[in-house]
């Protein structure tokens, strides 16, 4: 084995006056100031008690600060298990702490240590959620965050403007490498931007990645030849960190121009790696996230998770959308939206990719509420599930989506295309 160079391992640079501010919604039955004391101690220099070598020199360059408390209305929930301090006095606050930027460095899963390591077990608080993360600049001196992102995907698409249209296969896991070709060509001809597997398509026996590759990547290169335009089909790449550039350059050797991965499965470290090597888009799925973003009493928020996932690499980014078949209200997916579309330490922009029982009828709506159309809007079951088949459920998006971008009500949409129409018919009625 040989030895690596030390230069291999060069010796981050300290950054004095440089921090991390954490925000968090927490909860306990201790007062306030001293939980949070309690976090900050934990997170940084301290321990359950104080130590010798815990000197006042130590704490004042290293030890988090407690910036501000704010006390909120409480919610009904329970508290989280294990938690201590008489019920009756449970309080909650949004509070902010500082961590100098010396104690983890310009890296992720070292700051997540931080931010977001053991304080979701500290008995002190009844309940704690991370909701954001401001971070310095340092952190996009490091990561390079999308390489593509909206203008890189219009351009590999030729979706110059407009909202980017697409579809996740469906059903997810069943069809067979030639059937997943047959409708990738239906799809293509009825002009659709972009395909992807779902995140239940991996690599399993029944229709191997290779084999998808194989098969689908033949059906665009014809579109292509034809029309001049590759609708952007995303493989599902996700495995493990090993596998994950030998998939992609599988994907990229056949001229395939998207990969995506399941974030919270390959893990930030993961897509950061991926993000190395790769040479087209990543389609970031958002799967798992629930398990992180769904309780108000723990986790970590969308708001903070998304940050995380752009400085890795995301070139899109799910978001869900409004009227979706999963918990989240509009409001919510809206901030979402609006969270992804936020400038971010200088990247380049990653597309919200809108996606969860989305169809044509909630265009207007939708866009109405976001104001842009750099979006990737992602129809699986309004799509495959158009009672005319999956061309219609294209063109059903398509009109509502051309109509709400001209300005027109929902309604003349609605009369104007017939596609649209036999959509509702299926789906529900048309948002305004
Ligand atoms: O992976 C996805 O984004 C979902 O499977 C969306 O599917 P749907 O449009 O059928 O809800
Ligand atoms: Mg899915």
């Amino acid at each position: 084995m040989s030895i690596s160079p030390a230069s291999a391992f060069p010796a981050p640079a300290f950054t004095p006056g440089a921090y991390v501010t954490a925000t968090y919604i927490i909860e306990t039955s201790l007062p306030l100031e001293h939980a949070a004391e309690v976090l900050a101690g934990e997170q940084s220099t301290g321990t359950f008690v104080r130590v010798e070598r815990e000197s006042d020199a130590v704490r004042a360059r290293f030890a988090a600060q407690v910036v501000s408390i704010d006390e909120i209305p409480p919610t009904a929930a329970s508290a989280l298990p294990g938690s201590v301090g008489d019920p009756a006095l449970r309080r909650r606050a949004r509070m902010r702490l500082r961590f100098p930027l010396d104690n983890f460095g310009p890296s992720l899963p070292n700051l997540l240590a931080a931010v977001a390591g053991n304080l979701f077990e500290m008995k002190e608080l009844a309940a704690i959620r991370l909701v954001d993360l401001d971070l310095p600049q340092a952190f996009a001196d490091r990561y390079a965050g999308p390489a593509f992102g909206i203008a890189g995907t219009r351009a590999l698409m030729n979706r110059p403007t407009g909202a980017m249209l697409g579809t996740i296969i469906k059903p997810s896991i069943g069809l067979s490498p030639a059937e997943l070709a047959e409708v990738v060509g239906e799809l293509a001809a009825a002009g659709v931007d972009f395909i992807k597997d779902d995140e239940l398509q991996g690599n399993g026996p029944a229709s191997p990645l290779a084999d998808r590759v194989a098969a689908v990547m033949p059906v665009l290169e014809r579109h292509a030849d034809r029309t001049g335009t590759k609708p952007m089909y995303a493989f599902n790449i996700t495995d493990d960190i090993g596998r994950l550039e030998a998939n992609h350059d599988l994907v990229v050797a056949a001229g395939g121009t998207c990969v995506m991965a399941c974030i919270n499965m390959v893990g930030l470290a993961g897509l950061e790696y991926l993000r190395t090597k790769s040479s087209v888009p990543i389609h970031g799925h958002r799967a798992m996230l629930g398990a992180m973003a769904r309780s108000d009493q723990v986790g970590i928020a969308f708001g903070a998770w998304q940050k995380l996932a752009r400085l890795s690499g995301a070139d899109h980014l799910h978001t869900n959308g409004i009227s979706n078949k999963f918990y989240e209200s509009d409001a919510e997916v809206l901030a979402a939206i609006d969270a992804v579309r936020t400038p971010l330490l200088g990247l380049t922009p990653t597309v919200p990719v809108l996606s969860s029982g989305q169809w044509g009828g909630l265009a207007h709506a939708t866009y109405e509420a976001v104001g842009t159309t750099d979006l990737l809007v992602l129809s699986g079951g309004g799509i495959h599930g158009h009672p005319d088949g999956a061309a219609a459920g294209v063109a059903s998006m398509r009109d509502a989506w051309a109509s709400a971008e001209r300005g027109e009500p929902a309604e003349e949409a609605f009369a104007a295309s017939e596609p649209l129409r036999r959509a509702s018919e299926r789906f529900g009625p048309v948002r305004v």
